[in-house]
Protein backbone atom coordinates (compact mmCIF):
# COMPACT_ATOMS: atom_id res chain seq x y z
CA UNK A 1 0.00 0.00 0.00
CA UNK A 2 1.74 3.33 -0.81
CA UNK A 3 2.25 5.65 1.58
CA UNK A 4 -0.45 7.39 3.16
CA UNK A 5 0.64 10.36 4.84
CA UNK A 6 -2.40 13.25 5.26
CA UNK A 7 -2.61 12.50 9.12
CA UNK A 8 0.75 12.06 9.59
CA UNK A 9 3.35 14.66 10.57
CA UNK A 10 7.05 14.37 11.91
CA UNK A 11 7.12 15.89 15.78
CA UNK A 12 8.97 19.18 15.63
CA UNK A 13 12.36 19.03 16.78
CA UNK A 14 11.63 22.28 18.92
CA UNK A 15 9.84 19.97 21.26
CA UNK A 16 12.63 18.27 22.31
CA UNK A 17 14.81 20.74 24.45
CA UNK A 18 13.76 20.32 27.38
CA UNK A 19 14.08 16.67 29.44
CA UNK A 20 13.00 13.17 28.08
CA UNK A 21 9.21 12.54 28.14
CA UNK A 22 8.65 16.27 28.52
CA UNK A 23 6.57 17.73 25.31
CA UNK A 24 7.51 14.74 23.31
CA UNK A 25 4.24 13.13 23.80
CA UNK A 26 5.73 10.09 25.29
CA UNK A 27 9.02 9.63 23.47
CA UNK A 28 12.29 10.03 25.10
CA UNK A 29 14.26 12.82 23.13
CA UNK A 30 16.41 9.87 22.41
CA UNK A 31 13.72 7.78 20.30
CA UNK A 32 12.77 11.55 19.10
CA UNK A 33 15.84 11.68 16.98
CA UNK A 34 16.27 7.89 16.11
CA UNK A 35 13.06 8.91 14.20
CA UNK A 36 14.36 11.81 12.70
CA UNK A 37 17.71 10.40 11.49
CA UNK A 38 15.04 7.64 9.51
CA UNK A 39 13.29 10.73 8.36
CA UNK A 40 15.90 12.32 7.14
CA UNK A 41 17.91 9.62 5.43
CA UNK A 42 14.25 8.39 3.56
CA UNK A 43 14.00 11.49 2.61
CA UNK A 44 17.31 11.81 0.91
CA UNK A 45 16.61 8.27 -0.70
CA UNK A 46 13.63 9.34 -2.05
CA UNK A 47 15.26 12.32 -4.09
CA UNK A 48 17.94 10.32 -5.22
CA UNK A 49 15.34 7.71 -6.67
CA UNK A 50 13.02 10.18 -8.08
CA UNK A 51 16.14 11.22 -10.36
CA UNK A 52 17.05 7.30 -11.28
CA UNK A 53 12.94 6.61 -12.35
CA UNK A 54 12.82 4.42 -15.68
CA UNK A 55 9.99 6.06 -17.63
CA UNK A 56 9.06 3.24 -19.70
CA UNK A 57 5.75 0.78 -20.01
CA UNK A 58 6.62 -2.38 -17.58
CA UNK A 59 5.73 -4.71 -20.59
CA UNK A 60 8.82 -3.54 -22.73
CA UNK A 61 11.09 -4.36 -20.56
CA UNK A 62 9.31 -7.31 -18.30
CA UNK A 63 7.15 -10.19 -19.80
CA UNK A 64 3.95 -11.11 -17.19
CA UNK A 65 3.98 -14.74 -16.31
CA UNK A 66 1.31 -14.18 -13.75
CA UNK A 67 -0.85 -12.64 -11.17
CA UNK A 68 0.50 -13.25 -7.60
CA UNK A 69 -1.63 -11.10 -5.73
CA UNK A 70 -4.25 -8.09 -5.41
CA UNK A 71 -4.16 -5.44 -2.57
CA UNK A 72 -6.22 -2.40 -1.96
CA UNK A 73 -3.62 -0.11 -3.67
CA UNK A 74 -2.10 -2.58 -6.18
CA UNK A 75 -1.66 -6.02 -7.96
CA UNK A 76 1.52 -7.94 -7.71
CA UNK A 77 2.66 -9.60 -11.15
CA UNK A 78 5.02 -12.69 -11.18
CA UNK A 79 7.37 -11.21 -14.49
CA UNK A 80 10.77 -12.04 -16.27
CA UNK A 81 13.30 -9.78 -17.80
CA UNK A 82 12.82 -9.82 -21.33
CA UNK A 83 16.27 -10.22 -21.62
CA UNK A 84 18.14 -11.90 -18.55
CA UNK A 85 14.67 -14.55 -17.93
CA UNK A 86 15.41 -13.36 -14.49
CA UNK A 87 12.06 -14.00 -12.29
CA UNK A 88 10.81 -11.05 -9.94
CA UNK A 89 7.86 -9.50 -8.41
CA UNK A 90 6.62 -6.57 -9.93
CA UNK A 91 4.14 -4.12 -7.67
CA UNK A 92 2.15 -1.84 -9.86
CA UNK A 93 0.21 1.17 -8.04
CA UNK A 94 -2.18 3.22 -10.36
CA UNK A 95 -1.96 6.91 -10.15
CA UNK A 96 -4.19 8.32 -9.77
CA UNK A 97 -4.95 7.68 -6.33
CA UNK A 98 -1.12 6.41 -5.98
CA UNK A 99 1.12 9.89 -5.93
CA UNK A 100 5.13 10.05 -6.79
CA UNK A 101 6.13 10.91 -3.22
CA UNK A 102 3.50 8.04 -1.91
CA UNK A 103 5.31 5.84 -4.04
CA UNK A 104 8.65 7.08 -4.02
CA UNK A 105 7.91 6.11 0.07
CA UNK A 106 7.02 2.74 -0.32
CA UNK A 107 9.69 2.07 -2.76
CA UNK A 108 12.51 3.96 -0.46
CA UNK A 109 11.49 1.72 2.80
CA UNK A 110 11.27 -1.47 1.14
CA UNK A 111 15.21 -0.07 -0.59
CA UNK A 112 16.44 0.81 2.80
CA UNK A 113 15.63 -2.48 4.67
CA UNK A 114 18.16 -4.18 2.58
CA UNK A 115 18.58 -7.72 3.08
CA UNK A 116 16.81 -9.44 6.10
CA UNK A 117 16.31 -13.23 5.27
CA UNK A 118 12.70 -12.27 6.93
CA UNK A 119 11.86 -9.22 4.82
CA UNK A 120 11.16 -9.48 1.10
CA UNK A 121 14.08 -7.54 -0.70
CA UNK A 122 13.38 -4.72 -2.83
CA UNK A 123 15.20 -4.43 -5.64
CA UNK A 124 16.87 -0.95 -7.00
CA UNK A 125 14.45 -0.24 -9.85
CA UNK A 126 11.66 2.00 -10.07
CA UNK A 127 9.16 2.47 -13.06
CA UNK A 128 7.00 5.36 -14.34
CA UNK A 129 4.72 4.32 -16.78
CA UNK A 130 2.12 6.77 -18.25
CA UNK A 131 -0.73 4.76 -16.03
CA UNK A 132 1.63 3.64 -13.13
CA UNK A 133 4.11 3.37 -10.94
CA UNK A 134 5.84 0.22 -10.60
CA UNK A 135 8.75 -1.27 -8.25
CA UNK A 136 10.37 -4.89 -7.94
CA UNK A 137 10.95 -7.41 -5.66
CA UNK A 138 11.92 -11.28 -5.25
CA UNK A 139 8.98 -13.40 -5.67
CA UNK A 140 8.40 -15.84 -3.01
CA UNK A 141 5.99 -17.97 -4.58
CA UNK A 142 3.89 -19.93 -1.45
CA UNK A 143 1.03 -17.39 -1.29
CA UNK A 144 0.89 -15.40 2.20
CA UNK A 145 0.29 -16.78 5.85
CA UNK A 146 -3.54 -16.56 5.58
CA UNK A 147 -4.14 -19.36 3.57
CA UNK A 148 -1.99 -21.63 5.74
CA UNK A 149 -4.16 -20.30 9.20
CA UNK A 150 -6.71 -23.33 9.57
CA UNK A 151 -10.02 -21.54 11.16
CA UNK A 152 -10.42 -22.74 14.94
CA UNK A 153 -7.06 -24.70 14.56
CA UNK A 154 -4.10 -22.14 13.68
CA UNK A 155 -1.09 -23.52 12.00
CA UNK A 156 0.85 -26.87 12.66
CA UNK A 157 2.63 -26.66 15.93
CA UNK A 158 6.68 -26.07 15.03
CA UNK A 159 5.56 -23.73 12.28
CA UNK A 160 3.93 -21.14 14.62
CA UNK A 161 7.12 -20.83 16.56
CA UNK A 162 9.47 -20.79 13.06
CA UNK A 163 6.96 -17.59 11.99
CA UNK A 164 7.29 -16.06 15.23
CA UNK A 165 10.95 -16.14 15.55
CA UNK A 166 11.44 -14.84 12.22
CA UNK A 167 9.10 -12.00 12.15
CA UNK A 168 10.00 -11.12 15.51
CA UNK A 169 13.61 -10.55 14.11
CA UNK A 170 12.09 -8.72 10.77
CA UNK A 171 10.58 -6.37 13.14
CA UNK A 172 13.65 -5.70 15.48
CA UNK A 173 15.24 -5.22 12.02
CA UNK A 174 12.72 -2.44 11.10
CA UNK A 175 13.09 -0.85 14.62
CA UNK A 176 16.89 -0.50 14.19
CA UNK A 177 16.12 1.66 11.13
CA UNK A 178 14.35 3.69 13.58
CA UNK A 179 10.91 2.81 11.73
CA UNK A 180 7.64 1.51 12.86
CA UNK A 181 6.36 -1.55 10.55
CA UNK A 182 2.14 -0.69 11.51
CA UNK A 183 1.11 -3.67 9.73
CA UNK A 184 1.67 -6.73 11.01
CA UNK A 185 -1.30 -9.44 9.20
CA UNK A 186 -0.85 -12.89 8.17
CA UNK A 187 -1.74 -11.23 4.95
CA UNK A 188 1.84 -9.41 4.89
CA UNK A 189 3.52 -12.56 5.13
CA UNK A 190 4.50 -14.48 2.19
CA UNK A 191 5.58 -18.31 2.48
CA UNK A 192 8.70 -19.32 0.94
CA UNK A 193 7.67 -23.20 1.05
CA UNK A 194 5.01 -25.38 1.27
CA UNK A 195 5.40 -26.37 5.13
CA UNK A 196 5.83 -22.93 6.36
CA UNK A 197 9.17 -23.59 6.97
CA UNK A 198 10.22 -19.92 5.81
CA UNK A 199 8.53 -16.63 6.14
CA UNK A 200 9.18 -12.85 5.08
CA UNK A 201 7.50 -9.69 5.53
CA UNK A 202 6.39 -7.57 2.70
CA UNK A 203 4.30 -4.32 2.09
CA UNK A 204 5.90 -1.43 3.88
CA UNK A 205 3.43 1.39 2.48
CA UNK A 206 2.28 1.79 6.43
CA UNK A 207 5.82 2.01 7.89
CA UNK A 208 6.47 5.23 9.27
CA UNK A 209 9.64 7.05 10.93
CA UNK A 210 9.10 6.11 14.91
CA UNK A 211 7.74 9.69 16.53
CA UNK A 212 5.42 9.92 13.64
CA UNK A 213 1.99 11.23 14.92
CA UNK A 214 -1.02 8.95 14.02
CA UNK A 215 -4.71 9.09 14.68
CA UNK A 216 -6.58 6.06 14.14
CA UNK A 217 -9.21 7.46 11.58
CA UNK A 218 -11.18 3.96 11.29
CA UNK A 219 -12.47 1.44 13.52
CA UNK A 220 -9.99 -0.67 15.90
CA UNK A 221 -9.43 -4.11 14.03
CA UNK A 222 -7.96 -6.77 16.22
CA UNK A 223 -4.06 -5.92 15.31
CA UNK A 224 -4.68 -1.91 16.79
CA UNK A 225 -2.87 -1.16 20.13
CA UNK A 226 -5.26 0.10 22.48
CA UNK A 227 -3.07 3.52 23.11
CA UNK A 228 -4.08 3.98 19.62
CA UNK A 229 -8.17 3.81 20.53
CA UNK A 230 -7.52 6.20 23.52
CA UNK A 231 -7.67 9.99 22.84
CA UNK A 232 -4.45 11.00 21.54
CA UNK A 233 -1.32 12.93 24.24
CA UNK A 234 -0.79 15.21 21.66
CA UNK A 235 -3.52 17.38 19.52
CA UNK A 236 -1.91 16.40 16.65
CA UNK A 237 -2.16 12.23 17.54
CA UNK A 238 0.27 9.58 19.29
CA UNK A 239 3.74 9.99 18.60
CA UNK A 240 4.26 6.39 17.01
CA UNK A 241 6.55 3.51 18.66
CA UNK A 242 7.58 0.38 18.25
CA UNK A 243 4.90 -0.96 20.61
CA UNK A 244 2.45 -0.71 18.62
CA UNK A 245 4.20 -3.86 16.32
CA UNK A 246 4.62 -5.68 19.54
CA UNK A 247 1.07 -5.48 20.12
CA UNK A 248 0.20 -6.40 16.99
CA UNK A 249 2.57 -9.10 16.74
CA UNK A 250 1.25 -10.50 20.05
CA UNK A 251 -2.38 -11.01 18.24
CA UNK A 252 -0.83 -12.59 15.42
CA UNK A 253 0.55 -15.25 17.77
CA UNK A 254 -2.67 -16.01 19.28
CA UNK A 255 -4.24 -16.42 15.64
CA UNK A 256 -1.69 -18.59 14.62
CA UNK A 257 -2.01 -20.90 17.75
CA UNK A 258 -5.89 -21.05 17.87
CA UNK A 259 -7.19 -20.27 14.34
CA UNK A 260 -9.10 -17.22 16.20
CA UNK A 261 -8.91 -13.88 16.88
CA UNK A 262 -8.85 -13.03 20.88
CA UNK A 263 -11.04 -10.10 20.33
CA UNK A 264 -12.22 -7.86 17.69
CA UNK A 265 -11.10 -4.58 19.09
CA UNK A 266 -9.29 -3.57 22.36
CA UNK A 267 -12.31 -1.71 23.77
CA UNK A 268 -12.68 -3.35 27.37
CA UNK A 269 -16.02 -1.45 27.38
CA UNK A 270 -17.35 -2.63 23.87
CA UNK A 271 -15.89 -6.20 23.46
CA UNK A 272 -15.97 -8.52 26.48
CA UNK A 273 -13.44 -11.07 24.71
CA UNK A 274 -11.07 -7.98 25.50
CA UNK A 275 -12.10 -7.07 28.68
CA UNK A 276 -11.68 -11.24 30.02
CA UNK A 277 -8.05 -10.96 28.78
CA UNK A 278 -7.86 -7.60 30.70
CA UNK A 279 -9.34 -8.77 34.23
CA UNK A 280 -7.92 -12.15 33.52
CA UNK A 281 -4.01 -10.53 33.28
CA UNK A 282 -4.79 -8.00 35.86
CA UNK A 283 -5.69 -11.04 38.28
CA UNK A 284 -1.70 -12.18 37.93
CA UNK A 285 -3.14 -15.79 38.11
CA UNK A 286 -3.20 -17.78 34.31
CA UNK A 287 -4.59 -20.73 35.50
CA UNK A 288 -7.84 -18.62 35.22
CA UNK A 289 -7.83 -18.86 31.72
CA UNK A 290 -10.74 -17.14 29.81
CA UNK A 291 -12.49 -19.99 27.04
CA UNK A 292 -10.41 -18.51 23.97
CA UNK A 293 -7.04 -18.74 26.31
CA UNK A 294 -7.64 -22.79 27.26
CA UNK A 295 -5.21 -23.94 24.55
CA UNK A 296 -2.38 -22.19 25.45
CA UNK A 297 0.49 -23.29 27.88
CA UNK A 298 1.86 -21.50 30.41
CA UNK A 299 5.13 -20.43 28.28
CA UNK A 300 2.49 -18.83 25.40
CA UNK A 301 0.39 -17.31 28.27
CA UNK A 302 3.52 -15.73 29.83
CA UNK A 303 4.75 -14.28 26.16
CA UNK A 304 1.47 -13.06 25.13
CA UNK A 305 0.85 -11.16 28.30
CA UNK A 306 4.08 -9.06 27.47
CA UNK A 307 3.48 -8.96 24.19
CA UNK A 308 -0.40 -7.62 24.78
CA UNK A 309 0.56 -5.32 27.67
CA UNK A 310 -2.46 -2.78 27.28
CA UNK A 311 0.05 0.14 28.72
CA UNK A 312 2.82 0.63 25.94
CA UNK A 313 5.74 1.46 28.08
CA UNK A 314 5.44 -1.84 30.28
CA UNK A 315 4.38 -3.97 26.89
CA UNK A 316 7.91 -6.45 26.09
CA UNK A 317 9.48 -5.99 23.15
CA UNK A 318 9.02 -8.06 19.37
CA UNK A 319 12.39 -9.56 20.56
CA UNK A 320 11.24 -10.99 24.03
CA UNK A 321 9.90 -14.09 21.31
CA UNK A 322 13.31 -15.41 21.92
CA UNK A 323 13.27 -16.58 25.57
CA UNK A 324 10.07 -18.28 25.35
CA UNK A 325 11.42 -20.74 21.94
CA UNK A 326 12.02 -24.46 22.49
CA UNK A 327 9.14 -24.55 24.82
CA UNK A 328 5.55 -25.60 24.35
CA UNK A 329 3.21 -22.72 23.34
CA UNK A 330 -0.19 -24.99 23.55
CA UNK A 331 -0.73 -27.50 25.73
CA UNK A 332 -0.78 -31.68 25.10
CA UNK A 333 2.03 -30.40 22.54
CA UNK A 334 5.92 -31.91 22.74
CA UNK A 335 9.08 -29.29 22.39
CA UNK A 336 9.05 -27.34 19.88
CA UNK A 337 11.77 -28.99 17.45
CA UNK A 338 14.20 -26.82 15.21
CA UNK A 339 12.86 -23.60 16.60
CA UNK A 340 16.41 -22.64 17.79
CA UNK A 341 17.98 -22.82 13.85
CA UNK A 342 14.87 -21.27 12.64
CA UNK A 343 15.29 -18.28 15.06
CA UNK A 344 18.96 -17.77 13.87
CA UNK A 345 18.52 -17.81 10.45
CA UNK A 346 16.05 -15.51 10.66
CA UNK A 347 18.57 -13.07 12.18
CA UNK A 348 21.10 -11.10 9.66
N1 LIG B 1 7.10 -10.35 -3.50
C1 LIG B 1 5.95 -11.02 -3.63
N2 LIG B 1 5.92 -12.30 -4.05
C2 LIG B 1 4.74 -12.97 -4.15
N3 LIG B 1 3.54 -12.44 -3.87
C3 LIG B 1 3.49 -11.17 -3.45
C4 LIG B 1 4.68 -10.38 -3.31
N4 LIG B 1 4.33 -9.16 -2.84
C5 LIG B 1 2.99 -9.18 -2.72
N5 LIG B 1 2.47 -10.38 -3.08
C6 LIG B 1 1.04 -10.77 -3.07
O1 LIG B 1 0.26 -9.66 -3.45
C7 LIG B 1 -0.68 -9.30 -2.40
C8 LIG B 1 -0.86 -7.78 -2.38
O2 LIG B 1 0.41 -7.17 -2.14
P1 LIG B 1 0.58 -5.93 -1.15
O3 LIG B 1 0.13 -6.31 0.23
O4 LIG B 1 1.97 -5.43 -1.28
O5 LIG B 1 -0.47 -4.92 -1.82
P2 LIG B 1 -1.27 -3.73 -1.15
O6 LIG B 1 -2.14 -3.09 -2.19
O7 LIG B 1 -0.32 -2.83 -0.46
O8 LIG B 1 -2.15 -4.55 -0.12
P3 LIG B 1 -3.08 -4.07 1.08
O9 LIG B 1 -4.48 -4.20 0.60
O10 LIG B 1 -2.75 -5.02 2.20
O11 LIG B 1 -2.68 -2.67 1.38
C9 LIG B 1 -0.07 -9.90 -1.13
O12 LIG B 1 -1.05 -10.19 -0.15
C10 LIG B 1 0.58 -11.17 -1.67
O13 LIG B 1 -0.37 -12.20 -1.76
Amino acid sequence: MPGRQSEEQPVEMKAAEDEAEVGLGGLTLEELQQGQEAALALEDMMTLSAQTLVQAEVDELYQEVRPLGQGRFGRVLLVTHRQKGTPMALKQLPKPPTSLRGFLYEFCVGLSLGTHSAIVATYGIGIESADSYSFLTEPVLHGDLMAFIQPKVGLPPPAVQRCAAQLASALEHIHAHGLVYRDVKPENVLVCDPDCQRVKLTDFGHTRPRGTLLRLTGPPIPYTAPELCAPPPLPEGLPIQPALDAWALGVLVFCLLTGYFPWDQPLAEADPFYEDFVIWQASGQPQDRPQPWYGLAPAADALLWGLLEPHPRRRSPVGSIRGYLGRPWRQWEGEAGVVGQAEEEGRQ
